[in-house]
C-alpha cells in the first residue's frame, strides 16, 4: 500500500472516530435537553403551586414576593441551561458533516513529542473531555495554521510567544463525513483548496473562508491592538470576508464582554446586507447590527425631512450633467464633504450662543401657551458659559414646569368634561378605576375632579413628551440661517452660489445626501448627540465612499469605539469624497494601523490582468492564479444589432453553465432601459435601491448597487467612450469589471472607451 493511501486511510478512520464522538455527544445532549424541556414545561405549569401567596400583612407580601422571585430564578436558570444545550447541539450538527478542514503537526520544543492538531469551525473535546479532537479556528494555537508553512513557527498566547517547529500541514475536503480531498501544503494555504473554492459558481449569499484564510487576511482578522485599523485592498482581495471573519474572531476572543449588540457594521446597500447575512450564522455566531449609513442618518434626523439617498445623488451626478444647477451642485458636494465645512458649522453654532436659535411655540388645543419669543428669552437669559445642549435641558425643565401650571388651570375648563363624556366604556372604566385607587372615601365632587385631572394629564402627556425631546427647537429654521443671513470672514470663495441652492432645498424640507450628515451634526451641536455608547466595535465596509466630513462625524459620535475601515481607493465611485479620504495615507489621520491587500481572489487571472490597466490607484494588483478565458470586447458596427447581441451574450453565458449573470450599467436610468428592452425576451430581474435579495439568473443593475457583490459572468452592455471616458468614470468602470468571477464581456455601440485602449491587445479577444 502506498504511503499516500495509508495516510488517507488513517485520516478517514480518524474522521469516522470523531463523527462517532459527535454522535454520542449529541445523543447525550438530546436526552438531557428533552429532560430539561420537560422540567421547564412542568415548572411553568406548576409555577404557582410552589409559591406561597399571602397578602394579608406587609411581612406576608414580602415573603410572597421572595417566593415568586425564587421560583422565577429557578425557571430562568433552567431555560438558560436548555438554551446552552441547544446551542451545543447545533455546533455538533455543524461539525458532523465536516468536523475539520485542516491539520498541522507541531513540536513545541526540540525533544518533546509531536502534537497533531486538527482545525475546524468549532472546538470539540473527546468523550472524556480531556483532549481536543478539533480546535476552533480562532484559538490562539490555530493561528499557526494560517501564518506558517512547515518549518519554524510561533504563535502568541495571552501572555507569551510560543515557538516550535511545524512538521506537517494538511488540508481536507470532507463532505458527509467522507474525505473527498486531502493535500499536504507548502507556502500558501492550499492553492488547491482555494482553487476549488474560487472555481465554483458565484452564490447569491457570501460564504465563509475559514478553511482558506490567507496570511495577510489573518493579520486583519486577528488584529487586537489597533484602535483604528485601516485596510486598503484591491477589488476581490477579501476585505469583506476578512471583516466578517474578524467579527467572528472578536466575538470568540472577547466572548464574555463583547456581544452581537456591541458591534455595528455599516454596509453600502440593503442588497449587500442580505448578501453577507449568512456568514456569521454559518460560523455559529449571531448576526451583528447591520445598517447602511443612510439608515443611520434617517433615524437621527427624523421623519419631517426628505433625505436624498447616496444612490439618488449618484444618479443625479451621472445623468443630470446638462441641468442648469449642475455646476453649483457639484461645488456644494465638494464643499459640504470637507472638514472646513464642519468647522464652519462649529463657528456658526458658537455664534448661536449669543443669538439666533429659532424656537417653536408650545401650543395646546390650537392655543399658544408659550410663544417662541418667551422660549428664546429664557434660553438667552441663561449663562453663556453653559454649553448649548445643557441649556436646552434647562429650557426643557422650565417648560415642563410651566406646562404643569397650565395643566392645573385647564382642569376646570368645559372641554375636559366634554372629553370625559366622549370616553368609550373601557377607557371610562380605566379612568374611573384610577380615580378610585387614588382616594379611599370619595365624594362625587372629588371623583369628578380626579376624572378631570386624569383627562387633562392624558392630553398634556404627548406635549410633555415632545418637550422632553426638544421639539420646541426649530432646527431646520436655525440651520437655514447658516445659508441665508449668517456671515463670517472665513466663508469659502463661491459661498454665494453654494448657499442659495442649499437654502432653496432646505425651504422645501429637502436634504441632499451631502447635506444630511452636516444637518445631523448640527442637530447634535444644539441638542446633544445621541451616540450609542454600547457600540464597542464599528466596522465600515466600502469605506472609500465616505467623505471626510462623514468620517469626522462618525469619529465624533463614537469617540471610544474601536474601528475597522475597509475599502479600495480604486473603487471610490463618489469622486467628490475621494479627497481627504482616510484610505489614502495622509498625515492627519490619527494614529492607526494600515494593512494593504494586493492579491485579488475573485476574478480569474485573465480578468484581473485586464482590469489592472485602468485601476485608478497606483498600488500593485496581483492576481490569484486561476485560469479562465480572456475578457471579450464586442465592437458593434451596426447600432441596430445592439440588443440582439446583448441577448446572444447572455445566452452564451447561460450555456457555459454560469448561473448568475449581471448586466452592469452605469446608471439606473440605463438599467431600466435595458430591462424594458429585454424583459419579454428572457427572464431578467431589475435591481434597484429597494431590492433586498437576489436570485440566481440574469440581473440588470447600476454599478453602485453591484458594489461588494460578485457574479459568475458580467456583461457591460455599453462601454463606449460616451459612457466611460472621464477620469471620474474610471473607478466606475473598474468596479463594474471587477464584479466578474469567471467571464467578462464588454460591448461598445460606438467609439470604444479610452480605458479599454489602455489594455494591451493580447489581453482580450475582440469580436467585431
Ligand atoms: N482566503 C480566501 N479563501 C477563499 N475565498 C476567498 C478568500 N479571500 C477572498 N475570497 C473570495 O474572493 C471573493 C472576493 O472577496 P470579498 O468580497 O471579501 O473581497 P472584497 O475585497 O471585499 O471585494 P470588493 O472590494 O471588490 O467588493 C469572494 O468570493 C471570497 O469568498
Amino acid at each position: 500500500m502506498s504511503h499516500d493511501t495509508e495516510n488517507r486511510q488513517y485520516e478517514q478512520r480518524r474522521v469516522e472516530k470523531v463523527v462517532e464522538v459527535i454522535n454520542n455527544k449529541e445523543e447525550n445532549l438530546e436526552a438531557r435537553s428533552a429532560g430539561l424541556k420537560q422540567s421547564v414545561v412542568e415548572l411553568r405549569k406548576t409555577f404557582w403551586d410552589d409559591v406561597t401567596v399571602n397578602l394579608e400583612e406587609m411581612d406576608d407580601i414580602i415573603e410572597t414576593q421572595e417566593s415568586i422571585k425564587q421560583q422565577a430564578a429557578i425557571l430562568s436558570q433552567k431555560e438558560q441551561f436548555h438554551g446552552k444545550i441547544s446551542a451545543e447541539i447545533q455546533t455538533l450538527q455543524r461539525l458532523r458533516n465536516a468536523p475539520y478542514f485542516g491539520r498541522f503537526d507541531f513540536i513545541e520544543e526540540p525533544g518533546t513529542e509531536k502534537e497533531s492538531l486538527y482545525i475546524g469551525i468549532a472546538s470539540l473535546m473527546d468523550q472524556d473531555e480531556e483532549d481536543f479532537l478539533v480546535y476552533d479556528w480562532r484559538a490562539p494555537i490555530s493561528s499557526l495554521y494560517y501564518d506558517f508553512s512547515p518549518g519554524p513557527a510561533h504563535y502568541q498566547t495571552l501572555d507569551s510567544t510560543i515557538s516550535g517547529e511545524m512538521t506537517l500541514k494538511r488540508q481536507f475536503i470532507i463532505k458527509q463525513g467522507v474525505i473527498e480531498g486531502m493535500f499536504d501544503t507548502g507556502i500558501t494555504i492550499g492553492d488547491e483548496l482555494l482553487q476549488q473554492a474560487l472555481g465554483n459558481n458565484a452564490s447569491t449569499s457570501m460564504k465563509n473562508i475559514v478553511a482558506t484564510i490567507q496570511k495577510e487576511q489573518n493579520k486583519i482578522i486577528r488584529n487586537e491592538r489597533s484602535k483604528l485599523l485601516i485596510v486598503q485592498g484591491v477589488a476581490g482581495s477579501g476585505k469583506t470576508s476578512a471583516a466578517l471573519q474578524r467579527i467572528a474572531y472578536l466575538m470568540y476572543r472577547y466572548r464574555e464582554e463583547l456581544h452581537a449588540d456591541n458591534i455595528v457594521l455599516f454596509s453600502p446597500n440593503p442588497l449587500f446586507s442580505s448578501y453577507i447575512s449568512n456568514v456569521l450564522p454559518e460560523l455559529g455566531e449571531t448576526n451583528v447590527r447591520q445598517m447602511t449609513f443612510l439608515d443611520y442618518l434617517k433615524n437621527g434626523i427624523g421623519g419631517n425631512l426628505t433625505i436624498e439617498s447616496p444612490f439618488e445623488q449618484m444618479e443625479y451626478v451621472l445623468t443630470q450633467t446638462e441641468s442648469e444647477h449642475y455646476p453649483i451642485r457639484m461645488k456644494n458636494m465638494d464643499y459640504l464633504s470637507t472638514i472646513d465645512f464642519m468647522q464652519l458649522i462649529d463657528a456658526f453654532t458658537s455664534d448661536l450662543n449669543g443669538s439666533g436659535i429659532q424656537f417653536k411655540p408650545i401650543k395646546f388645543r390650537g392655543r399658544t401657551l408659550i410663544d417662541q419669543g418667551q422660549i428664546g428669552e429664557y434660553f438667552y437669559s441663561l449663562d453663556k458659559e453653559i454649553a448649548i445642549p445643557n441649556k436646552m435641558e434647562m429650557v426643557s425643565k422650565w417648560l415642563l414646569q410651566e406646562l404643569s401650571k397650565y395643566q392645573q388651570q385647564e382642569i376646570a375648563e368645559d372641554w375636559v368634561m366634554e372629553q370625559i363624556e366622549l370616553l368609550d366604556k373601557e377607557d371610562y372604566m380605566r379612568a374611573y378605576q384610577r380615580a378610585e385607587e387614588k382616594m379611599q372615601s370619595s365624594t362625587v365632587q372629588d371623583e369628578e375632579k380626579i376624572l378631570r385631572r386624569y383627562m387633562v394629564k392624558r392630553f398634556f402627556q404627548p406635549l410633555k413628551k415632545r418637550v422632553k425631546q426638544f421639539a420646541f427647537v426649530n432646527i431646520l429654521a436655525t440651520y437655514q440661517q447658516l445659508f441665508t443671513e449668517w456671515n463670517t470672514k472665513e466663508l469659502p470663495n463661491n459661498w454665494q452660489d453654494i448657499r442659495a441652492q442649499i437654502a432653496t432645498d432646505l425651504s422645501q424640507k429637502f436634504l441632499t445626501w451631502e447635506n444630511a450628515t452636516p444637518y445631523l451634526y448640527f442637530k447634535g451641536r444644539l441638542l446633544g448627540d445621541s451616540a450609542d455608547r454600547s457600540v464597542r466595535q464599528l466596522i465600515i465596509d466600502e469605506a472609500q465612499d465616505y467623505s471626510a466630513f462623514q468620517f469626522a462625524y462618525i469619529k465624533h459620535l463614537f469617540p471610544y469605539t474601536r474601528m475597522t475601515l475597509l475599502g479600495d481607493v480604486n473603487q471610490a465611485i463618489y469622486t467628490h469624497v475621494a479627497k481627504e479620504n482616510p484610505l489614502i495615507p495622509v498625515e492627519h489621520v490619527e494614529s492607526h494601523e494600515r494593512i494593504t491587500l494586493t492579491k485579488s481572489y475573485r476574478s480569474t487571472k485573465q480578468i484581473v490582468d485586464f482590469t489592472t490597466y485602468f485601476a485608478p490607484g497606483h498600488e500593485p494588483i496581483e492576481p490569484f492564479n486561476r485560469e479562465g478565458s480572456k475578457p471579450e470586447l464586442i465592437n458593434l458596427q451596426n447600432e441596430n444589432e445592439w440588443m440582439t447581441t446583448v441577448l446572444t451574450c447572455v445566452e452564451e453565458q447561460l450555456k457555459k453553465g454560469n448561473e448568475t449573470i449581471a448586466l452592469i450599467c452605469k446608471t439606473l436610468e440605463e438599467s431600466e432601459q435595458i430591462y424594458h428592452l429585454l424583459q419579454d425576451k428572457l427572464p431578467i430581474h431589475l435591481v434597484n435601491e429597494e431590492t433586498y435579495t437576489f436570485e440566481k439568473g440574469v440581473l440588470v443593475l447600476p454599478i453602485y448597487l453591484a458594489k461588494g457583490i460578485e457574479f459568475d459572468a458580467v456583461i457591460i452592455p455599453d462601454a463606449s467612450a460616451d459612457h466611460y471616458s472621464l477620469e471620474s468614470d474610471k473607478s466606475l468602470f473598474y468596479t463594474a469589471c471587477t464584479r466578474a468571477m469567471h467571464a467578462l464581456t464588454i460591448l461598445c455601440r460606438q467609439e470604444i472607451s479610452p480605458f479599454i485602449k489602455l489594455v494591451p491587445k493580447e489581453l482580450y479577444d475582440v469580436k467585431e
